[in-house]
């Protein structure tokens, strides 16, 4: 007679800043550029008013040693720590440490099997020590905690993957942990795993010979992935990375089901994109609030012996292990859903209109950076009109080679279907500032350059500010670009440009709404994911690998009959012989030539190949080739 051997192997697997003094008395003259291409930079002080920054200053500028006599000087480094310091401040704990991983999901899986009470003609004549005609496997236990797992509850441990996958991930250097995690994430999210069937005989006064009473395990909880429009940015993803859904419970005697596991639910902001991690494919885009997808559906819960009764087999004495609930990492991407942006150079005065136009209180001072992250605010016209508007970081020259930090949240504007352009009026030269912001958009995306935009001169209260209107008015006029002056801080002439911008963004909104799409289907990845749980069993390749005599069989419904398959219960290697024989994979092995003493990979199973030398007269009733099996679904 043939021996069988199955084993199981672990599947593997400052920048520094010129601030010029701000007091007129201080005023100094700025060093002339030896670069002739350099334009000077727009460093100048009005009374006590602002200073806009078009471009940073050329790094040798910093070693001149008369640069360093000024006692006013300010490095941008120092001041976008203090910034960093007051936003981490703001935004509560985000600054602790990393959080703790969450506990595992595992429940204790203290269950009570309940095996005996049944007939023993049935038992002498259903478990024979039968054989198969053909090849056989034999179960070698390697290691006690893959089996552990089936009889008390799986703890599934996923540190390794994670682990691997925190070490890989790249610091992006230089910019603030905050800012990065603003607008982007990276999150694990697994479904539940189903819960264990169970072998359990009905044993009750005046019921002779009861049956099967094992119950099904209950289904793992799902991941669903929801939009809550109350968060405007992806920072509480800093703190939990990490999203599970519960097990559903074993089944139990008496045919009770195991309970459904616990549902976990993604909440992320309006505008986030999900892509699998380090792939380009778009999964998701969840634009609207209250929209609200099936991410992975949870695994199924294995049957109880209950389940397997049947005519030829009243007595099984076979559960499965509950179906392992589908995991990923995700990427996450927020493009914040704004119809109106509000860009410009730092300093210029953004948040300042947007705090004039709307409820939002951004961040006002006085120095480059103030806005670290975008703003957003409501702007309301009317009780039924109303738009939202982002302010952004402030733009330099040179932000596509990653000056500044504007470009890092350019990407914002891309849902935006209007732009306002605030202009610093009273800067040495306001039509330099506006190409260079103009220049660095259109290198961005010329998408975002193509958007409807108009321009607000800014400041119109400070001297310097009215002068320079005129000519910078005419200047782009003839240029075809309609210009709007302003001052921000007295909210003169801003309505003008508020109410322009929404006769843009209205416009633009008639002629998106006769493209509009096809509702979007968000449960397209849980169809996907379920499409291949429930692959057919038939469907698999066999590859050889000469060099070391391994066969491996690749097949999703393959490989979750062998997860889900209990080596605890006796039927359960009859069955499985039983299967591998049915959906062809023995006859395919030995069309390929698979020989005595070979091993056979399937999924996280490494079995040995025996030929077997019984022939059909070694079949007694009731052996695997008799019994009729519940269909593996
Ligand atoms: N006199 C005058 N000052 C203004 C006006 N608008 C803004 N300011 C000042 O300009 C400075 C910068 O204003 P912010 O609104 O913080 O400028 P910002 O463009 O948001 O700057 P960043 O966030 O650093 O890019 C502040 O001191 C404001 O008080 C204005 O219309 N007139
Ligand atoms: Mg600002």
């Amino acid at each position: 007679m043939a021996t069988i051997s199955i084993c199981f192997c672990p599947y593997a697997l400052a920048r520094p800043r010129v601030r010029t003094p701000r007091t007129p008395s201080a005023k100094k003259p700025i060093p002339p550029n030896p670069n002739p291409n350099h334009k000077q930079l727009s460093a100048r002080t009005i009374g006590v008013e602002a200073t806009t920054y078009t471009r940073l200053p050329p790094k040798e500028d910093f070693s001149l040693p008369s640069l360093l006599d000024f006692s006013s000087e300010v490095k941008l480094s120092e001041s976008r720590v203090a910034v960093e310091r007051k936003i981490e401040k703001e935004i509560g704990d985000l600054s602790s440490e990393e959080e703790e991983e969450e506990e595992e999901n595992g429940v204790d899986g203290k269950f009570e099997v309940f095996e005996g009470n049944y007939d023993s003609e049935l038992e002498d004549e259903d478990y024979e020590d039968e054989e198969i005609e053909g090849v056989r496997y034999e179960a070698i236990e390697r290691g006690k905690d893959e089996f552990q797992g089936s009889a008390d509850g799986e703890v599934v441990n996923f540190d390794g993957n994670e682990g691997e996958l925190e070490e890989e991930e790249v610091k992006e250097k230089g910019v603030p942990a905050v800012m990065r995690c603003f607008d982007r994430a990276k999150i694990f999210v697994k479904a539940g795993d189903g819960g264990n069937g169970v072998v359990a005989m009905r044993r009750e006064k005046f019921v002779p010979l009861g049956g099967p009473s094992g119950g099904d395990g209950g289904r793992g909880g799902n991941v669903y992935i929801e939009v809550d429009g109350s968060m405007n940015s992806l920072l509480p993803f800093r703190n939990s990375v990490h999203f599970r859904a519960g097990r559903g419970d074993h089944g139990r005697g008496q045919s009770q089901n195991g309970a459904k596991g616990e549902d976990v639910v993604v909440k992320v902001a309006p505008g986030t994109v999900i892509r699998e991690a380090g792939k380009e494919e778009v999964l998701l885009e969840l634009l609207h609030p209250g929209q609200r997808g099936l991410l992975l559906p949870g695994g199924r819960g294995g049957r109880g012996n209950a389940s397997f009764k049947s005519g030829a087999n009243k007595v099984p004495r076979i559960a499965e292990n509950g179906a392992e609930g589908p995991e990923m990492w995700l990427d996450l991407e927020l493009k914040l859903v704004a119809d109106v942006g509000i860009v410009g150079a730092p300093n210029a005065g953004k948040s300042t209109l947007l705090s004039v136009i709307s409820a939002a209180q951004p961040t006002i001072a006085n120095y480059p950076f103030t806005t670290l992250l975008p703003n957003l605010g409501v702007v309301s016209f009317d009780y039924d009109s109303t738009m939202v508007v982002a302010d952004l970081p402030g733009l330099l020259e040179g932000a596509h080679r990653g000056f500044g930090l504007g470009h890092e949240f350019l990407r914002h504007t891309e849902r935006c279907s209007v732009l306002i352009h605030v202009v610093d009026g009273s800067g040495q030269q306001p039509e330099f500032e506006y190409d260079a912001v103009r220049l660095e958009l259109e290198l961005f995306s010329p998408e975002i350059a193509e958007k409807p935009y108009i321009v607000a001169f800014n400041k119109m209260d400070l001297p310097d500010a009215y002068e320079q209107w005129p000519s910078f008015k005419e200047s782009l006029q003839s240029r075809g670009i309609e210009v709007f002056c302003m001052s921000a801080v007295k909210g003169e002439g801003t309505h003008e440009v508020i109410s322009t911008a929404y006769q843009l963004l209205r416009k633009s909104k008639v002629t998106k709404e006769e493209f509009k799409e096809d509702p979007v289907d968000l449960n397209h990845v849980a169809d996907m994911v379920h499409k291949q749980q429930t692959a057919s069993i038939n469907e698999f390749e066999i590859s050889h690998d000469s060099g070391t005599n391994t066969w491996h069989v690749v097949g999703s419904g393959l490989q979750r009959f062998v997860q889900m398959t209990n080596w605890r219960y006796m039927d359960s290697e009859r069955r499985f012989q039983h299967v591998l024989e049915a959906c062809g994979v023995n006859k395919n092995l030995k069309k390929r030539g698979v020989k005595e003493g070979d091993t056979v990979l399937i999924g996280d199973m490494e079995m040995v190949w025996h030929d077997s030398v019984s022939g059909p007269s070694n079949l007694k009733k009731g052996s695997a080739e008799t019994t009729k099996w519940a269909q593996f679904k």
